[in-house]
C-alpha cells in the first residue's frame, strides 16, 4: 500500500480518494486507500470502549476514578507496544477482563485501606486498587514485581494516574515481610497455585491481613492441594467477570 503524504496525497503524488472527483470519469470505480493499521487502532478503540462500558457496569466508580484508569489504560496500551503486560490476546477486553476483574476485590474488602499486591506485572489487580483508593485517605498499595520493565512500568502508571502505590523491584520471597507498616489486604493474580500463594501471604496474613486470591474454574483442586499444607477456612466468592472465583481467607496455619 502506498504511504499518504502530507496534504493528503498518496507518495506517487498522484490525488487521494476524494480529490479531482470531478475530472475522473464515470466508469474509473474509485478506490478509497485505507491505511490498514490504522484502520486496525480505529476499530480495536470501538471495540476497547464498548468493553468499558461493559465492565463499568459489572464494576462501577466514580468520575476520578474513571479519569485515573482511562490514564493508566492509554499508558499500557503504549507500553504494550515494546513490552508484554497482558497476554495480546485479552487487548480488546481490558476493561472487563482485567480492570473490572480487579475492581470487584474492592467489595470484598470495603474497609481495606493498605493492600499488598504480590506478583503485579501490568498492574492487575494492584495499580486498579491504587486508582480506586486514591481518594481515601492514609490509603496505600504495595506492588512487588521481580522483572525491572514491568517494575518501571508500574512506577510510570503509579506517576500518571497520582495514586498511592508503592512499588517493589523485588523477589516476593525477601521483600514481603519487608513491607512496613500493617496490611489489611494482601491480593495475588495468575502468580502461583494456591498452596504457594498463602506461603507468600503468610507472613503478612499473620500480622492481620486477608487475602484474595481471584482463580480460575479448578479452585476445588487447588484448595485440595493447599489443605495439604496449611489449616484454612476459605470462603469463595463467584468472580463477576467470568467462570472463575476469587478464594477469601481470613486466617492459615502451617499443617504441624
Ligand atoms: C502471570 S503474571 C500476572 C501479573 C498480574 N498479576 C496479572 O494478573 O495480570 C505474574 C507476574 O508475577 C511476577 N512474579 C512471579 N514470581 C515472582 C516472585 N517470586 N517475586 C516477584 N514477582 C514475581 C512475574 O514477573 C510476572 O510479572
Amino acid at each position: 500500500m502506498k504511504q499518504r503524504g502530507p496534504g493528503g496525497r498518496s507518495s506517487s503524488g498522484k490525488p487521494s480518494a476524494g480529490e479531482g472527483a470531478s475530472r475522473r470519469s464515470e466508469s474509473t470505480p474509485i478506490k478509497p486507500k485505507i491505511d490498514k493499521a490504522s484502520a486496525n487502532d480505529r476499530s480495536l478503540d470501538a471495540i476497547i470502549a464498548a468493553d468499558k462500558l461493559a465492565a463499568l457496569r459489572l464494576a462501577p466508580v466514580s468520575r476520578e476514578t474513571e479519569e485515573r484508569l482511562d490514564r493508566y489504560i492509554a499508558l499500557l496500551r503504549e507500553w504494550q507496544a515494546k513490552t508484554n503486560l497482558v497476554a495480546p490476546s485479552t487487548l480488546p477486553q481490558l476493561w472487563t477482563r482485567h480492570i473490572a476483574d480487579s475492581l470487584q476485590l474492592v467489595d470484598l474488602a470495603p474497609l481495606a485501606k493498605r493492600w499488598a499486591d504480590l506478583g503485579s506485572g501490568g498492574g492487575f489487580p494492584g495499580i486498579v486498587l491504587a486508582c480506586a483508593m486514591a481518594g481515601t485517605p492514609g490509603a496505600s498499595v504495595h506492588l512487588v514485581e521481580r522483572i525491572a520493565k514491568k517494575a518501571a512500568f508500574l512506577r510510570e502508571a503509579v506517576r500518571v494516574t497520582a495514586s498511592p502505590g508503592l512499588v517493589h523491584l523485588a523477589e516476593i520471597g525477601d521483600n514481603v515481610d519487608r513491607i512496613t507498616g500493617p496490611v489489611d489486604c494482601v491480593t495475588a493474580r495468575a502468580l502461583a497455585p494456591l498452596h504457594q500463594l498463602i506461603g507468600f501471604a503468610e507472613p503478612l496474613m499473620r500480622q492481620g491481613a486477608k487475602a484474595l486470591f481471584p482463580k480460575g474454574q479448578d479452585v476445588e483442586a487447588e484448595l485440595t492441594e493447599a489443605a495439604k499444607y496449611w489449616n484454612i477456612q476459605p470462603q469463595l466468592h463467584q468472580s463477576r467477570t467470568g467462570d472463575g472465583w476469587i478464594v477469601e481467607l481470613t486466617s492459615v496455619e502451617q499443617r504441624g
